[in-house]
């Protein structure tokens, strides 16, 4: 599944430089320039259909926190916006800053956001593990999503609860029936859509990025419990806080942005 127990070595942050990557033409993140945005008509609505039994366990990997899904079967789908195949949930994680300031990994118009949630879904239609989409053009479709702070998010709060239980990198506690559409945004049909990379290794330029414009709310506190989480695992002598794990932004090399709306 798209959990395996990859090597987190190159997890810290410490690789954030121009790691070398395949091409490296086709890089996420990147910031968002509306005015540059080009109308495409022909994106379609995206249809998020999530079976909340497939939720399994959530796993501190040691960069983020992964909610990771059953993705043997095609119980959870994604399908239709810029997408011509059907594409399988796999996991989903955020990142946040250690300041309300910044944290997202995306900006619109060089505008941070403190977190940015990753709905992470591989192409079961033309292949059959993560492993191998992770490798290919059209192999993986990741919906982002911004966070603001400010009213407490309900749903988010039973996510939350959990967290203490994966506080040390390495960690992993069962979590069952979670349906991560309740993180969606009420008006999923306003989007951004560009081909870009994962923003952790293997940074494989595999992505269909589709970046909701319209901001989810979470209460501060709910936020001060992502930073509860530490990078490091329970062994080691000094304590590292899991805040400002993302990516620096990656030039656009000509690359359009579209937008499912005018
Ligand atoms: C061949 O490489 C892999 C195969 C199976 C599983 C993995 C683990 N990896 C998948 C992609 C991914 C992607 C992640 O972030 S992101 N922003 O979507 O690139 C991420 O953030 C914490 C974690 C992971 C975990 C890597
Ligand atoms: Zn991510």
């Amino acid at each position: 599944a798209c959990s395996s127990r990859y090597v987190l070595s190159q997890m810290h942050p410490m690789w954030q430089g121009p790691l070398a990557v395949p091409g490296g033409d086709r890089q996420s993140p990147i910031d968002i320039v509306v005015r540059k945005s080009v109308f495409d008509p022909a994106l379609k609505p995206l249809t998020a259909e999530y079976d909340p039994h497939t939720c399994q366990q959530i796993w501190n990997n040691g960069y983020s926190f992964l909610v990771e899904y059953d993705d043997t079967t095609d119980k959870s789908t994604l399908k239709g916006g810029p997408l011509k195949d059907k594409f399988r949930l796999c996991q989903f994680h955020f990142h946040w800053g250690e300041s309300n300031a910044w944290g997202s990994e995306h900006t619109v118009d060089r505008r941070l956001f403190p977190a940015e949630l990753h709905i992470v879904h591989w192409n079961s239609d033309k292949y059959s593990l993560f492993e191998e989409a992770v490798m290919e053009d059209n192999g993986l479709a990741v919906i982002g999503v911004f966070l603001k702070v400010g009213k407490r998010h309900e749903g988010l709060q039973k996510l939350v609860d959990a967290l203490p239980a994966v506080r040390h990198k390495g960690s992993v506690v069962e979590f069952n029936r979670f349906d991560p559409a309740c993180l969606l945004p009420s008006n999923t049909d306003d989007y951004w859509t560009y081909h870009g990379s994962l923003t952790t290794p293997p940074l494989t330029e595999a992505v269909t990025w589709i970046v909701m414009k319209q901001h989810i709310e979470v209460s501060h506190d709910q936020l001060a419990v992502f930073r509860s989480l530490l990078f490091t695992s329970a062994e080691e002598e000094v304590q590292k806080s899991m805040v400002n794990n993302f990516r620096v932004q990656q030039p656009l090399r000509g690359r359009t942005v579209r937008s499912s709306f005018s």
